[in-house]
């Protein structure tokens, strides 16, 4: 799409806009979930506010919110975060990462672009690294489209290649990481065949390794940098396979998810790592989203840098899948061009006076600025705008799953009230982030709570009469239980039901209301396949504005 150049917004022609401020308030991983059983933690948990809602005539509805209504590149792609953000604050379709590298690599484009020039003088006497999440859970990256790229470096030239390979189990199921390096041994002993010594070089667990997002925990990114940078972790073996079988002890009483795995280093036949990053390399991050590849980033390329030790800052051609930052440019260089997201809602309200007051925990910070403001760092103006970050606990969620959610509901209910804001705009991240864990009554907990900070916040709504529409990026939540594909019966292993961890395929809830919504507003019923994408218009109704044309249309009646 085009950018817009006039930003103008008109009046609503019927709608007026409300006394009081609108509520749009995002319940992370929240999904409406056909399956109603006692794996559906949003249907377990006691949820008197939301049932209540969901009996509204003409006030509820669902949303699709997983793939090509979002931009993924088929229907069987999950939704998430990024893209679910993206969608609701631009009111866009818009192709994402994952789909933009599909096409780069169909048409080899990836191939001949600038990144691909700036990493290829490499190829010859220096080591090409890939780094990144090992797994098809399509929400960060793909072992297809790694597949691919190692295999393009081989056959343009690259005589050494090196992979460092976070293990997943948090798209993906619990336990899928061994089966996912066997398939990468696979491709690398094709490689080796023709000649290029092509390896795994170090590893560890997501959430563990590397992958931090919004600055919540930097020694996570050291523990990376040490294992893939410097070959240095608490743990050294000759080979992936019998790192990752060894660190998860399938045996024990508590085995060690995927997600949790050491940092590892694996070292050859003189005990020596196989793989360090040297000057003159060439350096690959492989993921495809921005939020958890950014920090590492910084560390790669950034000259000044203060957030951890890096001891040895090798002199590297490094380039990202995507460009990970379009306003801090970072990196520099990269593979795919990332997609155009102007004219976002965001931008809009600002350009035309609205006071916004937007607020979440660390871990989902950046979901409802960043991507919601179309993958753009900082206000748009920031007289308008106010971004209240809540620091996220740094304890795995399920220890502590009331997260921040009692605070965001207090910043919400204070912001609502204060007069100050024409849009409150804030995320609960609990029903993601426990849903993540896998921890059945630790999610249904958090889900009661969630609910509970709702009714309270429809409750100050109500009071300065405002206007409220309460929906969910994705499903999580819903589903907390791998299924038989057919019967949807939750499986069972050793007598036990094996947990989900993934976001679910399931569409998300829609609520309207508030005691300064006029009567007869009513959600339209005939768009029966309306999605995130429509959600933004939705809001500009419902602060009074008739919606940019470019957006998808309103839900509005
Ligand atoms: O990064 C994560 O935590 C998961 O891969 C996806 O979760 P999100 O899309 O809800 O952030
Ligand atoms: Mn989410
Ligand atoms: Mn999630």
């Amino acid at each position: 799409m085009a950018a817009p150049t006039d930003f103008t917004l008109k009046p609503h022609p019927t709608i007026s806009k409300g006394e009081g401020p609108l509520l749009v308030c995002v319940l992370d991983g929240f999904g409406e979930n056909k399956i109603k059983d006692d794996y559906n933690a949003v249907h377990v948990a006691e949820t008197p506010c939301t049932d209540a809602l969901r009996a509204v005539p003409g006030r509820f509805r669902t949303l699709k919110a997983h793939g090509t209504a979002v931009g993924l590149p088929s229907d069987d792609d999950m939704g998430n975060s990024e893209v679910g953000h993206n969608a609701l604050g631009a009111g866009q379709l818009i192709d994402q990462g994952a789909a933009l590298v599909d096409k780069a690599l169909a048409s080899g484009s990836i191939f001949s672009g600038e990144g691909w020039q700036y990493v290829s003088p490499a190829f010859g006497a220096n080591t090409l690294h890939f780094i990144g999440l090992l797994s098809d859970g399509g929400v960060h990256s793909r072992t297809d489209q790694l597949h691919g790229c190692v295999r393009g470096a081989a056959e343009r030239g690259a005589k050494r290649i090196r992979l460092h390979i976070l293990t997943d189990g948090r798209d993906v199921p619990d336990g899928s990481s061994l089966k996912f390096v066997e398939e990468l041994e696979g491709v690398l002993a094709e490689l080796q065949a023709k000649g290029c010594d092509a390896k795994i070089a170090s590893g560890g667990g997501r959430m563990g390794v590397t992958m931090d997002r919004y600055e919540a925990d930097w020694n996570i990114v050291k523990k990376g940098w040490e294992a893939h940078v410097l070959g240095e972790a608490p743990h050294y073996f000759k080979d992936a396979h019998t790192a990752i079988k060894t660190l998860r002890k399938d045996d024990s009483e508590k085995p060690v998810s995927d997600q949790w795995l050491d940092p590892f280093v694996i070292v050859g036949e003189d005990n020596a790592p196989v793989g360090t990053v040297q000057d003159g390399d060439a350096v690959v991050i492989f993921n495809f989203r921005a939020d958890r590849v950014i920090e590492l980033s910084k560390a790669l390329e950034y000259a000044e840098f203060d957030k951890f030790d890096r001891k040895r800052w090798p002199q590297t051609r490094f380039v990202g899948m995507m460009q990970y930052d379009g306003d801090l440019k970072l990196p520099t260089n990269y593979l795919v061009p990332p997609p155009a997201i102007s004219g976002t809602s965001g931008e809009f309200l600002a350009k035309n006076g609205q006071r916004t007051f937007v607020c979440s925990e660390t871990q989902k910070f950046g979901h409802v600025t960043f991507f919601w403001n179309g993958n753009r760092s900082g206000y748009f103006d920031e007289e308008l705008e106010t971004y209240v970050e809540i620091p996220s606990d740094t304890v795995p969620f399920n220890e502590a799953p009331d997260m921040k959610a009692r605070e965001i509901c207090e910043a919400g209910k204070a912001a609502l009230r204060s007069g100050k804001y024409d849009q409150v705009r804030i995320n609960f991240a609990n029903p993601d982030m426990v849903g993540h864990t896998g921890d059945l009554a630790a999610t249904v907990h958090c889900c009661a709570l969630v609910d509970q900070c709702v009714k309270e916040l429809l409750e100050v709504v109500d009071e300065v009469k405002g206007r409220f529409l309460v929906t969910a990026d994705h499903g999580n939540a819903d589903d907390m239980a791998q299924r038989d594909k057919k019967t949807k019966a939750p499986l069972v292993q050793e007598g036990k039901v094996v947990s989900l961890t993934s976001h679910t395929l399931a569409p998300v809830p829609l609520f309207i209301g508030g005691a300064g919504l006029p009567a007869d507003i009513k959600l339209r019923d005939d768009l029966p396949e309306a999605g995130l994408g429509n959600v933004a218009a939705t809001v500009f109704n419902l602060m009074g504005f008739e919606a940019p044309s470019h957006m998808q249309p309103t839900l509005l009646a």
